[in-house]
């Protein structure tokens, strides 16, 4: 088998080294412009999510047409292309789910289907029936890292328990349960959750050399999952010598609904068959680095495993709990100064006593309250949590009735959580402004436009501080800094929203979904300014 860090620097320009404070890192081995596709691989196993409203492929993700395996009821498929895609390793995955017991397929979450696929595709990979690569083997889960020594004890004994399922499903002899419940661990570093381009986690996927990847809150790197990666699949069997005949070029989704059209220089070699023996597929659950930011030659890599737009605090205990390390990026070196503070109490803190007035507040050290930063004003503390204490109450019903998709209870319960945030939090509160986006597409589908486009209104505001907040994606950083700009200006535009309500309301929601302001990600944020750049580059 052809070794990793040469197929990585053959094939991407990359390499792999250890730092003593990160571990396993990875360097360029040349520049890389803003939307360049630094490194893309398929998962080593993945798994869609389970939720009671609606089932998805267990190959593509999709949710439209998919029908229950006939054998073992419990995965789905939306075609017999997928299903063949998953056979290899979901033959076996069906026997024993067929035979599993009805109390403990309730137990089957995501988690212990992935955990039991990446056993049955390391067993099968082992007899060879699965064709192992350099970049696609067992060894690269066996080197993750699984931090399982920092890893609480109830965490563990959480673990253990899952491990004990899976190896009751599997039936191995001389499984060994705490081999398993570290994978547990590995999984919980190294796994990513791979969403559709509005940010909506369709599953969970394991890349062993996309894990490779360091994080930063300022990332030069971001992890999408397009479907516009061609992929030239065999549908018959094509004997050594003969010729490879395919179809046409339009990148579709996973729908087969055309998207765009792509230039694939190397897979334009393809001549054209009406009867062919390949299909060119573009698939979404491919992880996909792109550049973010210029990135020299001999940089490392990084990407966010977080949410960006959190305060540095909310960062870095977001990356300890999780990946048990202390972030020490460009941002989160300013914990602690001047701006740093303002920029959490904005994002995260409480609003000023005077509605009228927009400071932000910071704990109060000679009182039992936070103080006003402009107006000097004491808010007092146990109003604060009386209030965060009726937001929590509510919070937790929403998001039950939002999950069984009970439009008009959720939004009822969103407008309650609402007022109580605009009593608690600052204006530019990253809470708040979730809420008025949960509320813009409850609305949306209860297609009240009227309301919607006020939900627009309030969070554009938001929106553009964020921005401002948080330039990434620079003009200066990108090649060609002219057409930067113009990128950046069209997503600056002036929503001046108008009346006519409908138009309106999908004409900003679709900008807010693809821009994807959904403030949570600037890594999202950052995704569609490439993804649109690099387009226009593909297509000229
Ligand atoms: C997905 S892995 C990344 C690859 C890892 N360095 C390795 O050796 O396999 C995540 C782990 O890498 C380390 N890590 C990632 N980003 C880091 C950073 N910015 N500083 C220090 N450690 C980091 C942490 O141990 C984290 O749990």
């Amino acid at each position: 088998m052809e070794d990793l860090q040469r197929v990585l620097l053959r094939e991407y320009s990359l390499s792999i080294s250890t730092l003593p404070d990160k571990g396993r890192c990875l360097f360029t081995g040349r520049d890389f412009s803003p939307g360049d596709i630094v490194f893309s691989q398929e998962p080593y196993v993945s798994v869609p999510n389970k939720t009671s409203v609606e089932s998805r492929c267990d190959w593509c993700f999709t949710s439209s047409n998919v029908k229950r395996c006939s054998s073992c009821h419990v995965v789905w498929y939306c075609g017999s292309r997928c299903q063949k895609s998953d056979w290899k390793l979901h033959r076996l995955e069906c026997q024993l789910l067929a035979h599993l017991e009805k109390n403990r397929l309730r137990s089957l979450t995501p988690s212990i289907r992935l955990l039991v696929k990446l056993y049955l595709r390391r067993k099968l990979q082992n007899e060879k029936v699965i064709p192992s690569t350099a970049m696609d083997n067992y060894n690269l889960v066996k080197d993750l890292v699984s931090h399982i020594s920092e890893v609480e004890e109830t965490q563990r004994l959480l673990y253990a328990q899952m491990a004990s399922l899976v190896s009751v499903i599997l039936q191995w002899p001389g499984l060994d349960i705490k081999e398993i419940a570290e994978s547990f661990s590995k999984l919980a570093c190294n796994a990513h959750t791979v969403c559709d381009s509005e940010l909506i986690p369709l599953g969970t996927g394991l890349y062993p050399v996309i894990s490779i990847i360091n994080h930063s809150c300022s990332p030069n790197a971001v992890l999408v999952f397009e479907g516009r990666i061609a992929t030239v699949r065999a549908v018959q069997h094509i004997p050594k010598g003969s010729e490879l005949a395919c179809n046409a070029h339009t990148v579709c989704d996973s729908e087969l609904i055309p998207l765009g059209t792509g230039l694939y220089p190397v897979i334009s070699i393809i001549n054209h068959s009406c009867s062919p023996n390949a299909v060119l597929v573009f698939e979404g659950r491919i992880a996909t680095v792109r550049a973010v930011q210029h990135i020299p030659k001999g940089s490392e890599v990084l990407i966010s495993y977080i949410e960006t737009a959190g305060s540095t605090m909310t960062r870095q205990k977001a990356l300890r709990e999780q990946y048990f390390f202390t972030c020490s990026c460009t941002r989160c070196i300013k914990l602690g100064q001047p701006e740093d503070i303002e920029e959490s109490a904005v994002l995260e803190g409480y609003r000023c006593k005077n509605h009228t007035c927009d400071g932000f507040l910071l704990r109060d050290p000679e009182s039992k309250g936070f103080k006003c930063q402009k107006c000097r004003l004491v808010r007092d503390k146990d109003e604060i949590l009386k209030i965060a204490g009726e937001e929590k109450a509510v919070a937790e019903q929403a998001s039950a009735a939002l999950s069984s998709a009970h439009t008009k209870e959720a939004l009822e319960m969103y407008l309650r959580i609402e007022k109580l945030q605009v009593k608690l939090c600052h204006s530019f509160s990253i809470n708040l402004l979730r809420t008025r986006e949960t509320l813009l597409k409850l609305m949306m589908e209860l297609q009240d436009w009227k309301k919607a486009l006020e939900y627009c209104r309030l969070t554009i505001p938001v929106y553009e501080i964020f921005e401002m907040m948080q330039e990434t994606f620079t003009a200066s950083s990108m090649s060609n800094p002219d057409e930067a700009y113009q990128e950046k200006s069209s997503l600056n535009q002036n929503w001046n929203l108008g009346t006519d309500n409908q138009t309106d309301v999908c004409s900003f929601s679709s900008f807010v979904f693809s821009y994807n302001i959904n403030l949570a990600q600037t890594r999202v944020k950052s995704t569609y300014f490439v993804t649109k750049w690099d387009y226009g580059r593909n297509t000229k």
